[in-house]
């Protein structure tokens, strides 16, 4: 989340709720290499696949704050555009997801529809990479910033991918070659907004899902991320846990792609949107996610063999589409109601060289 000035802007997290415990990472101890940071890291992103990132004490990570403040001053904008101007640049699913989304255009687990607003800007575009896209003007002002966001939020991303090499022993590189700048890919940036909601009727804004990609970085500000808790059942309300924004950290999280890859050892965990809590409840709420997807011909077989940790995979267990198709064939399947998000990977293994055979996607 960006720094205690934006937060001091918002009425408190209220301290007598339970909230998710997340292990707080530190930007400046995966810089340094340290092993005890790199293993919490690993551990976390096996058993919850979720953790807090401090970027406070590291020169990259409080420029990349700075920047992450300038975003949500444009998320606010964006989002508060009059609707009719917004939809010339109305988002096209399943095959492109990025431009706007309207208030209710997509449905939560009990078919009413959402409840929230985004703008997500493309990584190619914005990078130069491909064709420029058509945008707002005031999306169009700020590129250079829009930009600079893309290429410091893909360096934070290539930091955690060498400790995810390190870890399953995969040559140097493994994970950061999945998702390059410079290979087209559906990697973007969404800005999101959550108007508040009337007491007496306030419920989920953004259904419980995994996300499909590689890795999440979120800022928020204000309470209204919950988490499912490992063995839980998603129809259980129990089952699901408020994440507190902290000053100074982002929330990143795994998605599908790392599981595929991992044969099922990484963890991409449920998440859904609801209310903020307390007084929090009463204002809109705005969220900031770098959403990294692989490199569009990118396999997503397991990165198993020559000395990784990864099981191989058994006969017919590998996923045999690149990651364009893959992507693709999920969105479908999630907006159809075919398939049922659930929490996926985090699966047993041992990291002394002998490999389990398990395979991807059991719970
Ligand atoms: O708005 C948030 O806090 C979460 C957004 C999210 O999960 C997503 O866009 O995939
Ligand atoms: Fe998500």
């Amino acid at each position: 989340m960006p720094t205690k000035a934006y937060f001091d802007k918002y009425p408190p997290f209220p301290d007598d709720i339970p909230v998710a415990q997340l292990t707080r990472i530190h930007l400046s101890k995966l810089l340094a290499n340290e092993k005890t940071e790199s293993d919490a890291f690993f551990s976390a992103s096996r058993k919850l696949g979720f953790f807090l990132l401090d970027f406070e004490g590291s020169e990259e990570g409080e420029a990349f704050l700075k920047n992450a403040e300038i975003m949500f001053d444009i998320n606010k904008e964006v989002n508060e555009t009059d609707v009719d101007e917004m939809m010339k640049y109305a988002y096209r699913p399943p095959h492109s997801l990025f431009g706007y989304k309207a208030l209710g255009d997509l449905k939560v687990e009990d078919g009413r529809p959402d409840r929230f607003t985004f703008y997500t800007t493309s990584q190619d575009d914005m990078t130069d990479l491909s064709k420029p896209l058509s945008h707002p003007p005031l999306i169009e002002s700020h590129r250079a910033e829009i930009k600079a966001y893309f290429k410091q939020a893909h360096s934070i991303i290539s930091l955690v991918c060498s400790h995810l090499d390190f870890q399953l022993h995969l040559p140097p590189g493994t994970f950061a070659s999945m998702q390059p700048m410079t290979s087209p890919s559906g990697t973007g940036l969404r800005m999101l907004r959550y108007p508040p909601q009337p007491e007496g009727d306030r419920r989920t804004s953004l259904l419980g899902h995994t996300d499909i990609g590689s890795l999440t970085i979120l800022f928020n500000i204000t309470g209204g991320l919950q988490i499912l808790l490992p063995n839980k059942d998603p129809k259980d309300d129990a089952g699901w846990v408020y994440v507190k924004p902290e000053p100074g950290c982002a929330i990143v999280n795994l998605g599908d792609a790392m599981v595929e890859w991992s044969g099922g050892i990484l963890r991409s965990n449920m998440h859904r949107v609801t209310f903020a809590p307390g007084e929090q409840g009463k204002v809109p709420r705005y969220s900031l996610a770098y959403l990294v997807r692989p490199f569009g011909d990118a396999s997503m077989k397991r990165l198993a063999g020559g000395g990784s940790l990864i099981p191989e995979a058994e006969e017919g267990e590998d996923n045999e589409m690149n990651a364009r198709d893959w992507e693709v064939y999920k969105a479908i399947g999630v907006r159809s109601g075919r398939v049922n998000a659930s929490s996926r990977g985090g699966l047993p293994f041992k990291s002394e060289g002998e490999k389990v055979g398990v395979g991807v996607g059991a719970n």
